[in-house]
């Protein structure tokens, strides 16, 4: 896979900061757990880690976060299931776009928004990998990505604009970009989201919003990287 051999290069301090992240948070995966897999090259090194300890006899099951997210588990040998199997996960692992001191997140930046938070939103614990540069004092640095139906979508953009958000919807190969779930992706651009559960539940109650990235009160603890450093953030 192309993508797989770009993040084998480890090029970058943050590239190495996420494959030492990525691999940290496998010691946090105990025999016989059920697992949210998140999506994302951070998530990439956790899968390849975990399949190693799959490999030595270590008994899990994991429910993928996107079908990238997928394929790569069922070419790693990680044993996968579904949601008719089970109800609550364990554990999840997930990458974030951005991260502030709440654990508040950003996500989406790969288009996975949707499926990642119907798997974090079912772990007992959520554990999200990443490299430093994803720690910021306020969300919206980058733009947040809104899971909208293609149908209508330029009304669903203007009332979204309205909120005070630059939209751009994304698009791959000059094309709209689709999601898993079939949809389009708006990326929308805010001066700084200081309020993030106040903007999500805005963004919720709009007609054509399916998801937004924004990610509250989901995560237990994050695990950062830089170069072979770790640091580490709790709830608050
Ligand atoms: O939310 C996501 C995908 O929808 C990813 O977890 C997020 O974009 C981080 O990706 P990476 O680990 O490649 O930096």
């Amino acid at each position: 896979m192309s993508e797989q051999n770009d993040y084998e290069q480890l090029t970058t301090a943050s590239d190495r900061g996420k494959k030492a992240a990525g691999e940290k948070v496998v010691e946090y995966i105990e025999d016989g757990m059920t697992l949210g897999l998140g999506s994302g090259s951070t998530v990439y090194w956790a899968l390849k880690k975990l399949s190693e300890k799959v490999n030595q006899g270590l008994n899990i099951r994991g429910i993928p976060s996107s079908k990238r997210t997928e394929r790569w588990a069922e070419e790693l040998g990680i044993p996968l299931t579904h949601y008719h199997d089970v109800q609550e996960l364990d554990l999840a692992i997930d990458g974030a776009d951005e991260i502030d001191a709440n654990l508040h997140l950003i996500k989406g930046g790969g288009g996975s928004l949707v499926r990642e938070k119907i798997v974090n939103a079912s772990a007992r614990q959520v554990i999200i990998i990443a490299d430093t540069t994803k720690r910021v004092t306020q969300l919206g640095k980058t733009p947040l990505p809104i899971e909208v139906l293609p149908f209508g979508w330029e009304v669903t953009a203007k009332r979204i604009s309205n909120l005070g958000g630059k939209i751009q919807l994304r698009k791959k190969n000059s094309q709209p970009f689709i999601s898993d779930n079939g949809n389009y992706i708006l990326d929308c651009q805010f001066e700084g989201i200081p309020e993030p559960a106040v903007l999500h539940k805005q963004l919720i109650q709009l007609v054509g919003v399916v998801e937004t990235g924004l990610f509250i009160d989901l995560t237990d603890r994050v695990i950062l990287g830089m170069d072979n450093q770790i640091q580490y953030l709790e709830k608050p």
